[in-house]
């Protein structure tokens, strides 16, 4: 690395410019990018769009030193500099915030933000941290409690600890990987618009991925749209409409799709739950006691800010998790969720992160898609699996929902979050019967034409008498397809309400505990 050059954390005040020159990322035969170029102005909020497998996250691995690319430069202020690691990418200013949070839960803010840094030594004085700390979190656009572990924090500061991390690292230049999809719309608001008094007071400059237009339109200075790996547009967000940027995404001019609701008059119950109760893995109570039926061809949302027992619920209804207390009923029946009783009742499930919670990474998509099929006629004989009948309907499956994937073959893994996604609900929705389905973020980095999917697919199975529970962090989501929305705050139900009548405020103000 050019030592003349390097900026040190200190003497940062201002971002530089950052170029990515003709950059190409191959992982085998695939090209992830393909002489792809985008350059980050000074003080400016970028957003780079494109849909599920177009290479974002590729090209921000690029840049971070992640991935090193087959092909192409990275400029910074003009000059050409070689990235290995996130560590050679911070001597440029350069820091990223991921989707997942990275702090470790049993420590304190303060002393997760000390140990963040590149340049922490075994001999750490406190005192003087402690000081210095104080004195960034006055001038820093969000204030978060120091001494406080950050297992107690509500995912809003969670987020915003990751963003005041990178802030506290001196970087300049921000990576934001779908910084809002953990967020409330209020606090999504919140955060992006301190970030953008920021950089409109030139003191940082943002890259951040996004799915949401909203967002875009609000925030965003500058977009790069990326189509199958290839730059397909940039633009000012000033001079273009959201329909401009699908059509450059999409590479063709596409409506949102409305949904259409048939009217349902069923009220034969699928699913009851009584005074259901269950731990956390560490032993503490998260869902206190609920109540809740649904009944056939009803979609019944749960909002919620995440860790105030959703996972949890999921998990027990899903057979992941023991009850600790209370009861639940399917059809009438004694219900604990196991893989003898999902069957018999076509319970089916959308978990949280697919690839850890409903795949098995190293597998194909094709062995993936046959988990819930493969030992049964046409996919198995006896004790024999028919390896072109799991490989024939893994192709019909791709088809149908789109899934991005160079061949059946491929292993799961290596789709992006996005076709991972799509994968896992072509295996759970083309079951010839569904009763209840229980999706726990259905849509959670998918892109909007994928969102429009997923979401026309669940009012289908609703309309067709499917009992659907939709626990969901998106309001948006949850406005558009409950017909009866519940709010969860600390294990409990602390509203409920037809969604006729539901209020956006109110919604908002119990699930932040008010
Ligand atoms: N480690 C890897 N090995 C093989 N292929 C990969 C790997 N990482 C990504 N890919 C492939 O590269 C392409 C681009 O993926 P990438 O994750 O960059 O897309 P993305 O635009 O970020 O999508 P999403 O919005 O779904 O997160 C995809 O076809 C993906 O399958």
């Amino acid at each position: 690395m050019d030592t003349a050059t390097i900026r040190t954390s200190v003497q940062i005040e201002t971002p530089s410019e950052l170029e990515v020159v003709n950059m190409s990322k191959r992982f085998g035969s695939l090209v992830a990018l393909d002489h792809v170029s985008m350059k980050i102005k000074p003080g400016s909020f970028h957003a780079l769009l494109g849909e599920n497998g177009a290479g974002k996250s590729t090209l921000v691995k690029c840049i971070m030193g992640f991935y090193t690319a087959t092909e192409g430069q990275i400029l910074i202020d003009q000059q050409e500099k070689t990235i290995h690691s996130p560590r050679d990418a911070h001597q440029y200013g350069i820091g990223m915030v991921y989707q997942h949070f990275t702090s470790v839960p049993s420590m304190t803010v303060a002393e997760n933000l000390v140990l963040s840094r590149f340049d922490s030594t075994n001999m750490i004085n406190w005192n003087k941290e402690y000081e210095a700390l104080t004195a960034f979190m006055k001038t820093s656009p969000f204030q978060v409690p120091l001494n406080l572990p950050i297992a107690q924090l509500a995912a809003g500061q969670k987020q915003k600890l990751e963003i005041l991390k990178q802030l506290y690292l001196k970087s300049s230049i921000l990576i934001l990987d779908e910084p809002t999809s953990v967020l409330t719309p209020q606090e999504a608001d919140e955060v992006l618009g301190l970030l953008r008094e920021q950089v409109t007071d030139g003191k940082l400059s943002v890259l951040m991925i996004s799915h949401k237009f909203r967002e875009v339109m609000a925030f965003v200075d500058e977009i790069t749209v990326l189509r199958k790996g290839k730059f397909a547009g940039n633009g000012l967000v000033k001079d273009l409409t959201i329909s401009d940027m699908a059509e450059m995404m999409m590479g063709e001019k596409r409506q949102p799709q409305p949904v259409n609701k048939t009217t349902s008059t069923a009220t034969t119950p699928v699913l009851e739950i009584k005074e259901l109760q269950a731990n956390k893995d560490n032993g503490l109570s998260a869902v206190k006691g609920v109540n809740l039926k649904i009944n056939q061809g009803e979609i019944v949302g749960i909002a919620g800010i995440s860790g105030n027992g959703q996972r949890e619920l999921v998990e027990v209804l899903a057979g992941q998790r023991p009850a600790t207390g209370g009861q639940m009923l399917v059809h009438g029946e004694v219900y604990q969720a196991t893989r003898k009783e999902i069957a018999k009742h076509h319970v089916f499930a959308l978990p949280e992160e697919p690839l850890r919670n409903a795949c098995v990474p190293h597998m194909s998509v094709s062995e993936n898609m046959a988990l819930r099929t493969f030992d049964r006629p046409p996919q198995s004989k006896g004790f024999l699996l028919i390896l072109q009948a799991i490989r024939q309907a893994a192709i019909g499956l791709i088809k149908q929902f789109s899934v991005k994937t160079p061949s059946p073959d491929t292993p799961i893994s290596h789709l992006s979050g996005g076709n991972v996604q799509r994968a896992v609900l072509a295996r759970e929705l083309s079951a010839d019967r569904i009763d209840l389905l229980i999706a726990a973020n259905p849509c959670f980095g998918l892109d909007f034409a994928a969102v429009d999917f997923i979401h026309s697919a669940i009012i289908e199975a609703r309309n067709r008498g499917v009992a659907v529970l939709l626990v969901s962090e998106d309001l948006d989501e949850l406005l558009k397809l409950s017909d009866r929305i519940f709010v969860i705050s600390d294990g409990q139900f602390v509203y409920e309400s037809n969604i006729d009548e539901a209020d956006f405020t109110t919604i908002g103000q119990r699930m932040a505990g008010h």
